[in-house]
C-alpha cells in the first residue's frame, strides 16, 4: 500500500495539470449525466407519462418554471434538443479524457523506464556480482507493466470514486431516505467483499513470483542455450518451463475464477437489493414512481461503476508485488549509485599517465564471502607505458585484481594509486574512460561491426576503423564478408567465429586510443597464425600505452615488461619473462613447463 501510494504521488507530481484536468472532466461528466437523468421527467411528463405533480422534485420544478416561458409546441423539441447536446458534450469530454489519460499512462511508463535503466545503469558493478540479470529484465518489463496498470487502475478508481459521489448527492437531493438505504446496502456488500481483496493479494503474490521464475528461467536457457543442446538436456528444461506453466495458468485461472465468483455473488445480491428496494420504496416509504425512477435510473448507472470499483479494488491489491519489485529494485539501485551520469560526464577531464599506476597494500573479500580474501596485502607498480602481465592458476586472483585495478570494486583496504593521486570518486570517472577493458567473454551487440565499433567513438572516420581492425588482424575477414563491415553480426556476434569475435572487440579497444589497455585473456580463441599478428600488433604499441594483460598462454606474454604471479590472492613471484623463466622453483617454472610439455 505504502509502494502503491508513493507512485500515485509520483504519478500526482508527474501529472500535474493534466491529472486536475482529468479529475475536473470527471466531475463534469457525472453532472451532466445527472442532469440528463432529471431532464427525463420533464420529458416524460410532456409525452403524458407523468402527470404534472413532477414538479414537486427538486430542479425539474425550477426546469418546469423556465420551459413555462416557451411556446408549448416547442417545448419538447427544446427538452429533446438539450439532451442531446448533454449527451454530445458528455461524448466529447470523454474522448478528451481518455486521450489524456493515455498521455499521461504512457509518459508515466516513459519516466519509470527511464529512472530504472538509468539507476541500473549508475549501479556499482558489486551490485551486478550479487543481483540476478533476470530480475532486472523481471522488473523492466512485466513489473513496471503491471505497475503502470496499478496506476492507472488507482486513477480509475479515484474516477469512479468521483462519478459515485457527485450521483449519490443528486440522489440525496431527490430523496435522502432512499439514498440512505441504498448506501447501507452498499457498505454491507463492501464489508462482505473484502475476502476478495484478500484473496486477490495472495494471488498477485504469487503471480509475481512466478513471473520472476519465468523470468530467470528463459534467460538462463537461452544464455545456455548450447551447452543444454550439447549435453541433451531439452527434456529437463522442457519438464521445468512446462510445470511453470502450468503454475501460472492456474494461477490465472483462479484469480479470474475469483474475480467471477466475486462478480456473480455482487450481481445476484443486487438483484435481491433492487428488489427489496423497490418494494420497501413503495410499500413503507410511499415514494412517488417519479422520485422512485429517478433514483432506480441513477443506480443503475451506478451499479456499474460499483463493480468496477470493486474490480480496480480487486485488481490494485494484485499489483502491490509489482509495486514492491519496483520499489526494491529502486532501493537497491539508489543504495548502489555511484554518481548520477550528468555529474559524472561534467568529471571527465582528459587523462594521462606520466609515472604509473601503483598497487598499495590492497586487500579485497567479496560481501558474504566467509571463506576469505580473494587478494591479501598486493603491492606492485606499473610504469606509465609498460606492459605488465599477471599470471597464476585458476582462482588465484587475476581477476579479481584486474577489477580492482580499472575501478569496478573498491579495495577493502589498500588503495590504487595513479601518478601519486589515490583513486578517489572525484578521479574515478576520468579514469575510467581512459581504459579499454577487452574481457575473457566479450559483449559484441546485434548490429553491424560498424555500429558496434563506431559505439565507443562515434567521431571515427573510415581510415581509423580499418586502421583498428587492421591492428586486430581483421581487415582481412571483414573485407570478404558479403556486406563488409555493414554485415551485421547476431545475438553476441554468434555469426562470428570466436576468433572473429575476439578480434572484433580487440579492434573496438583499440579505436578509443585508451591510456590504459587491459586484456583479460583477449586471445585465447585465436589461433597461431592470428595471435602472432596481434602479438605483433601489441608490441608495436610498446612504448605509448600502458598494457595489463592476464594470460594462460604464457608464450603471448614474451614480451611482457614485467610478470606477476599470483597464488591464493598473494603475490608469490614478479620479474621480467626471461629472469622467472630461468628461475626452477615456483609456480612460474611449473606454469611455463605444463605448457612447453616438459617436467617442471
Ligand atoms: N562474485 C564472486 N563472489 C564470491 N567469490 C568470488 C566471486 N568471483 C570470484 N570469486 C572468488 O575469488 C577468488 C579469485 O577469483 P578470480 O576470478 O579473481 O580468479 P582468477 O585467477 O581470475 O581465475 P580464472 O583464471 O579461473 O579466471 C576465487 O576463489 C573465486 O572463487
Amino acid at each position: 500500500m505504502k509502494d502503491l501510494l508513493f507512485y500515485v504521488n509520483r504519478l500526482r507530481l508527474f501529472a500535474g495539470r493534466k491529472l486536475y484536468i482529468n479529475l475536473i472532466s470527471s466531475v463534469i461528466i457525472s453532472c451532466l449525466e445527472s442532469v440528463g437523468i432529471y431532464l427525463l421527467v420533464p420529458m416524460l411528463s410532456l409525452i403524458g407519462i407523468f402527470s404534472a405533480g413532477t414538479s414537486s422534485i427538486p430542479f425539474v420544478s425550477g426546469f418546469s418554471e423556465f420551459i413555462r416561458w416557451v411556446p408549448e409546441k416547442w417545448s419538447l423539441l427544446l427538452i429533446l434538443s438539450i439532451y442531446a447536446l448533454l449527451i454530445i458534450g458528455q461524448a466529447v469530454m470523454q474522448k478528451y479524457q481518455s486521450i489524456r489519460s493515455s498521455e499521461i499512462q504512457q509518459g508515466f511508463i516513459r519516466l519509470l523506464r527511464l529512472d530504472i535503466y538509468q539507476a541500473l545503469l549508475e549501479s556499482r558493478w558489486s551490485f551486478f556480482v550479487k543481483k540476478r540479470r533476470s530480475d532486472f529484465n523481471h522488473v523492466l518489463t512485466s513489473e513496471l507493466a503491471r505497475v503502470s496498470q496499478g496506476t492507472v487502475q488507482t486513477m480509475m478508481l479515484l474516477t469512479s470514486l468521483i462519478f459515485t459521489v457527485i450521483q449519490i448527492t443528486f440522489a440525496f437531493w431527490l430523496s435522502a431516505k432512499l439514498t440512505a438505504l441504498v448506501i447501507i446496502c452498499g457498505i454491507g456488500f463492501v464489508l462482505f467483499s473484502r475476502r476478495f481483496v484478500k484473496g486477490a493479494k495472495v494471488l498477485g503474490d504469487r503471480t509475481s513470483e512466478l513471473s520472476q521464475s519465468y523470468f530467470a528461467g528463459v534467460n538462463d536457457h537461452f544464455n545456455g542455450i548450447k551447452d543444454i543442446k550439447s549435453n541433451m538436456l531439452e527434456k529437463t528444461n522442457l519438464n521445468w518451463f512446462r510445470s511453470l506453466c502450468n503454475r501460472m495458468e492456474q494461477n490465472f485461472i483462479q484469480f479470474v475464477r475469483m474475480q467471477s465468483s466475486s462478480q456473480l455473488l455482487y450481481k445476484s445480491s443486487s438483484a435481491v437489493l433492487i428488489v427489496l428496494f423497490i418494494f420497501i420504496s413503495f410499500e413503507v416509504l410511499h415514494v412517488r414512481a417519479e422520485q422512485l425512477m429517478l433514483i432506480i435510473l441513477i443506480f443503475s448507472r451506478l451499479w456499474p461503476r460499483f463493480t468496477m470499483i470493486q474490480n480496480n479494488l480487486e485488481q490494485i491489491v494484485a499489483t502491490f508485488p509489482a509495486f514492491k519489485s519496483l520499489t526494491d529494485l529502486q532501493r537497491d539501485c539508489q543504495e548502489a549509485k555511484e554518481m548520477a551520469l550528468l555529474e559524472r560526464e561534467s568529471q571527465l577531464k582528459p587523462f594521462t599517465i606520466e609515472e604509473g599506476i601503483t598497487c598499495h597494500e590492497v586487500s579485497f573479500r567479496y560481501e558474504g564471502d566467509k571463506t576469505g580474501y580473494a587478494l591479501r596485502n598486493i603491492n606492485f607498480h606499473i610504469p606509465a607505458n609498460s606492459t605488465t602481465a599477471f599470471v597464476g592458476k585458476s582462482g588465484a586472483g587475476k581477476s579479481t585484481l584486474i577489477d580492482i585495478l580499472i575501478g569496478l570494486f573498491q579495495p577493502e583496504s589498500g588503495q590504487i594509486v595513479i601518478d601519486g593521486v589515490p583513486l578517489t570518486p572525484d578521479n574515478l570517472f576520468s579514469y575510467r574512460n581512459s581504459i579499454s577493458y577487452v574481457s575473457q567473454d566479450p559483449f559484441l551487440f546485434n548490429a553491424s561491426i560498424r555500429e558496434n565499433l563506431m559505439m565507443v567513438e562515434p567521431d571515427a572516420t573510415e581510415a581509423e576503423i580499418w586502421e583498428a581492425l587492421k591492428f586486430s588482424a581483421s581487415d582481412d575477414f571483414v573485407s570478404k564478408l558479403p556486406q563488409g563491415m555493414d554485415t551485421i553480426i547476431g545475438d553476441r556476434g554468434i555469426r562470428l567465429s570466436g576468433g572473429e569475435r575476439q578480434r572484433i572487440v580487440l579492434a573496438r579497444a583499440i579505436l578509443r586510443k585508451p591510456a590504459i589497455l587491459v586484456l583479460d585473456e583477449a586471445t585465447s580463441a585465436l589461433d597461431n597464425e592470428n595471435e602472432a599478428k596481434i602479438q605483433g600488433a601489441l608490441d608495436r604499441l610498446k612504448g605509448n600505452m600502458t598494457i595489463i594483460v592476464i594470460a594462460h598462454r604464457l608464450s603471448t606474454i614474451r614480451n611482457a615488461d614485467q610478470v606477476i604471479v599470483l597464488e591464493n590472492g598473494k603475490i608469490i613471484q614478479q620479474g621480467g619473462y626471461m629472469q622467472l623463466s630461468k628461475e626452477t622453483k615456483g609456480t612460474f617454472s611449473q606454469l611455463l613447463a605444463y605448457q612447453t610439455g616438459s617436467k617442471a
